[in-house]
């Protein structure tokens, strides 16, 4: 199927979720992250700040600076399409510059290199069991994960999850993606 006709059936169904429904789901994908050794180990977590109908990540960014972690998020470059990360302390230090996203503030936020962190939380509309993913089609993340060496999830609400994807040659699959009922690591998926 075809790419933005698959990003555009799964955005529908996911706008499709009460408010409810969105935020106990978020809670139960968040807390079951929260319980991987990859989480509780990092001291760095890349993570996006979402945009409803995303699951939610501010709940899980609050968990974070509870236990000590830096949160580090991605202002985009638009001319280069790359991406800055941030290390922010206080949702007060975002501002929504670029698409409605919530982006760090750069002359109040610490920058960091991509081999500072530990860990990197993938945004991503479609994913394949094979973790391979369609995201809002910038192509950020693809060029960011060229550079990344380290550990990668991503969060989904199950009817994310898709058979298959369309893989071009600059996709890099993700590690392991939580959903609320299922854990998809590498090609397999478990209950
Ligand atoms: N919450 C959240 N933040 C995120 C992402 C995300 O998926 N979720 N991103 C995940 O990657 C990055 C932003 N991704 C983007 C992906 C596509 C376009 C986009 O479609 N741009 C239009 C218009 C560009 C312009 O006005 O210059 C385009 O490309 O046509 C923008 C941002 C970083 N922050
Ligand atoms: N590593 C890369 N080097 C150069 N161009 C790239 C790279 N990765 C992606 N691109 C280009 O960026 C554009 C968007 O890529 P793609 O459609 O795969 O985005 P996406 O996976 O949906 O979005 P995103 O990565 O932002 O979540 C494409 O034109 C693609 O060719």
């Amino acid at each position: 199927m075809d790419k933005s006709i698959q990003r555009k059936y799964v955005l529908d169904e996911m706008n499709k979720m009460d408010y409810e429904e969105h935020r106990e789901k978020s809670r139960i994908i968040a807390g079951r992250l929260m319980e991987d050794p990859a989480f509780i180990q990092a001291r760095t977590v890349g993570v996006t700040v979402s945009a409803f109908p995303e699951v939610d990540t501010h709940e899980l960014i609050r968990e974070c600076w509870k236990a000590g972690k830096n949160v580090a998020v991605p202002k985009c470059l638009r001319k280069s399409r790359q991406m800055d990360f941030h290390v922010i302390t206080d949702f007060g230090q975002l501002e929504v510059v670029y698409m409605h996203l919530k982006e760090p503030k750069v002359g109040e936020t610490q920058y960091v290199k991509p081999e500072e962190i530990d860990l990197l939380i993938v945004p991503g509309v479609v994913f394949s069991k094979s973790g391979y993913r369609i995201g809002f089609g910038g192509g950020y993340y693809d060029r960011y994960l060229a550079d990344y060496a380290g550990t990668t999830r991503s969060l989904a609400f199950d009817l994310q999850l898709a058979e298959s994807v369309p893989v071009e040659p600059h996709d890099i699959p993700v590690d392991a993606i939580y959903t609320e009922s299922r854990l998809v690591v590498a090609g397999k998926v478990s209950g």
